[in-house]
């Protein structure tokens, strides 16, 4: 870290945000975007005024530095008492006299080790924040992540994160495939690394070492489209906006209420009932009993949850209610888990209440394939793909193996009850309550697992010929079936609907034996759904990681109760924050516009979180003040400040 007045200013302000200064007359000493975009410039020998040849430039730059950085012999930085008592206040910035240094200037040849001794004698001591020590990654892997990072501006026009994505790609994304000197990302900067750390770390292969190297956007894949680095753009750093959009609509959805509802307040130990009933017509064809459904949230945990309501339902047998306990065992993917029922009075009737699993914005079969309902469904019903028909009969197979396992029986197999929770993901939604309602029940288990065939065997005849409206006698619809879906499919649910014939033994396992090809591909769709949300979900872990670095920066910097505070905000380790916050985010262009490049902000907070030894120029507001500061030193005050805060009893006063 360094500090200067004006002396050295003007060289150095040439590549920071003031607009006075950044006229066209200095464009010489500043790259050329499409050079570091494109790695040539079309207009270099037609004009364009910005330099065109990095290794001058670097060459330059360091020449001019030389004058204005950490080795600076203007620079002493004052130590503070080694008792750690309060260091005296300064009445100006000056390079002599700047009262919070913690840190000692480096050069790149200082060890971590040094680093932390040093800055262990002061105040400010982050002797237990350990150094940033870079760990061998492959830089060939990396698409660096590049936006106008170092302040340069360029005759291109500022990035902006809102454009579409072709746009993005044809006016130069933000993100940029070649390195530009000094980018950590870049293939030379890995190299370099390795060969610091010495021979043995790739000899010894000592294994993985802390602190990774968590800075990089290393793109998981598998990668469907073959798009090259440059190509890349904003959308590649967060959920895909469909994803997003359902995720929020579903959130939206969860946390809506009914504000005035007429329902009771209180449900057990269940309050802000919504219903979720497309219609008011309630038929009793399924339990015996019109049913209800709400979504409440739980005073127990705080969730939410569905309630199914029975309405008049009189409990005789407490045995009934208590056979729910068997289905609260069974945790699989396509039912929809059952926590609790109890009875109660609180609807000014005697109802039955089934604590289900809340899947939000979810749809019966029913309403998505077989036009029940008005919410969703305004169209006639579309044939339904023999792939998607396979991969309902998986889910209901893996269903039924979970239950008829555990010496259970679904008993209803229904479009009605069956929920689609996502694409092409359904449930069963109705389990345990026939088992309530019809306790008595003269029929065998084995009797209901052979019904519960032939349901499913039902209910995927019912799906395949939805598309054909009604068909009149069930030897019309098997025709049906026959020409619209493959022999092997045909005959898996003509097998189903023979379940009740004794001339075979029957089970579902038999039956998931029989399928088992198909299987094996509804499987392997999984698998790729699940690779596919893990790449999506890496996005979000480095958004994550960015939130909590600018939550620090931001409780650090500019505290009102230290308004008036020296110490703490406008010396030492605060201002510069505080300038590095200006030159993250406040960056004005020659017209004096803000510069809005979500690159640039991405490139800095990543620098400052890996605390790289690039140097940044910070200068004040009233642009008397100037420094010249590494990544690395920025971090280490970040930390130091931040455990500053942590620590009430060493605050300064
Ligand atoms: N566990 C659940 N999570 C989220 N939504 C659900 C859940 N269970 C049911 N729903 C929704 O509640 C609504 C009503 O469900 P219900 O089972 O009563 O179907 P229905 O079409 O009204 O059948 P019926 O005419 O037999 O009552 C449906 O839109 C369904 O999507």
């Amino acid at each position: 870290m360094a500090s200067t007045a004006k002396s050295g200013l003007d060289d150095s302000r040439r590549n920071l945000g003031s607009p006075k200064l950044r006229g066209r007359e200095n464009a010489k000493d500043t790259l050329c975007r499409n050079v570091t975009i494109y790695g040539k410039c079309r207009y270099e020998d037609k004009g364009c005024a910005f330099n065109h040849d990095p290794l001058k430039l670097q060459n330059q730059n360091q020449n001019d530095r030389k004058g204005l950085n950490v080795d600076s012999p203007s620079f002493t930085p004052t130590t503070l008492a080694a008792n750690g008592s309060t260091p005296k206040k300064q009445n100006t910035i000056s390079p002599k006299a700047v009262s919070a240094a913690p840190f000692l200037p480096k050069g790149p040849s200082s060890s971590a080790q040094s680093a932390r001794s040093d800055a262990g004698s002061s105040e400010w001591s982050v002797a237990e924040i350990q150094d940033f020590v870079p760990q061998g990654f492959d830089g060939g892997q990396v698409v660096p992540l590049q936006g106008n990072g170092n302040g340069v501006l360029s005759p291109a026009p500022p990035y902006d994160p809102f454009v579409t994505q072709q746009s993005s790609i044809a006016g130069g994304s933000a993100v940029a495939p070649h390195p530009v000197p000094g980018n950590p990302y870049s293939h030379d900067a890995a190299a370099a690394v390795a060969a610091s750390m010495g021979s043995a770390f790739f000899a010894g292969q000592t294994g993985f070492q802390q602190p990774v190297q968590y800075h990089l956007y290393a793109p998981i894949g598998p990668h469907s489209s073959n798009i090259t680095g440059y190509q890349r753009n904003v959308h590649d750093l967060f959920l895909p906006n469909d994803f997003r959009e359902e995720l929020q609509k579903k959130a939206g959805a969860t946390l809506q209420t009914l504000p005035n509802s007429s329902l009771p307040a209180h449900v057990d130990y269940f309050h802000s009932l919504v219903p979720l009933d497309l219609n008011h017509q309630k038929n009793a064809a399924i339990f015996g009993f019109p049913s209800w459904v709400y979504k409440a949230q739980s005073n127990k945990d705080g969730n939410f949850y569905v309630l199914r309501r029975l309405e008049g339902f009189r409990l005789t047998n407490e045995k009934a209610i208590r056979s729910v306990q068997a289905w609260k065992r069974i945790t699989n993917g396509s039912v929809v888990t059952v926590h609790d029922a109890f009875t109660t009075r609180v609807f000014q009737d005697s109802s039955l209440i089934f604590v289900m699993d809340y899947h939000p914005l979810s749809k019966t079969l029913a309403e998505q394939h077989l036009g029940a309902g008005n919410r969703y469904t305004t169209r006639s019903n579309a044939h339904i793909p023999e792939q998607i028909m396979w991969s309902y009969v998986t889910q209901i197979a893996s269903a039924l193996k979970a239950i008829h396992s555990s010496g259970l029986a679904a008993r209803v197999i229904d479009a009605s009850k069956i929920l689609l929770t996502g694409k092409n993901r359904i449930r069963l939604n109705a389990c345990a309550i026939m088992d309530v309602v019809q306790h008595d029940t003269q029929r065998s288990i084995q009797d209901l697992q052979l019904q519960d065939l032939v349901n499913f065997g039902q209910l995927m005849l019912n799906l395949g010929v939805s598309a054909a409206g009604t068909i009149g006698s069930p030897n019309k619809a098997m025709e049906h079936f026959t020409r619209a879906y493959s022999p092997q499919l045909k005959n898996s649910v003509f097998w189903l609907l023979n379940g009740l014939q004794k001339d075979q033994e029957r089970s579902i396992d038999i039956f998931i034996s029989g399928i088992s090809s198909q299987l094996i591909s509804t499987f392997d769709s999984a698998l790729q759904m699940d690779d596919q949300l893990t790449s999506d979900l890496s996005r979000e872990l480095e958004n994550g990681r960015l939130v909590r670095l600018m939550t620090k920066m931001n409780f650090v910097n500019e505290r009102p109760e230290y308004e008036h505070d020296r110490q703490w905000s406008e010396n030492g380790e605060r201002y510069f924050l505080k300038l590095f916050r200006d030159y993250v985010f406040h960056q004005v262009d020659a017209q004096n516009n803000a510069v809005v490049d979500l690159g640039h902000v991405l490139n800095c907070l990543n620098k400052l979180d890996a605390g790289t030894e690039e140097k940044v120029t910070l200068i004040s507001r009233d642009e008397q003040s100037c420094f010249v500061v590494s990544y690395k030193e920025l971090k280490k005050a970040l930390e130091s400040s931040f455990q500053a805060l942590l620590k009430p009893a060493r605050r300064l006063h």
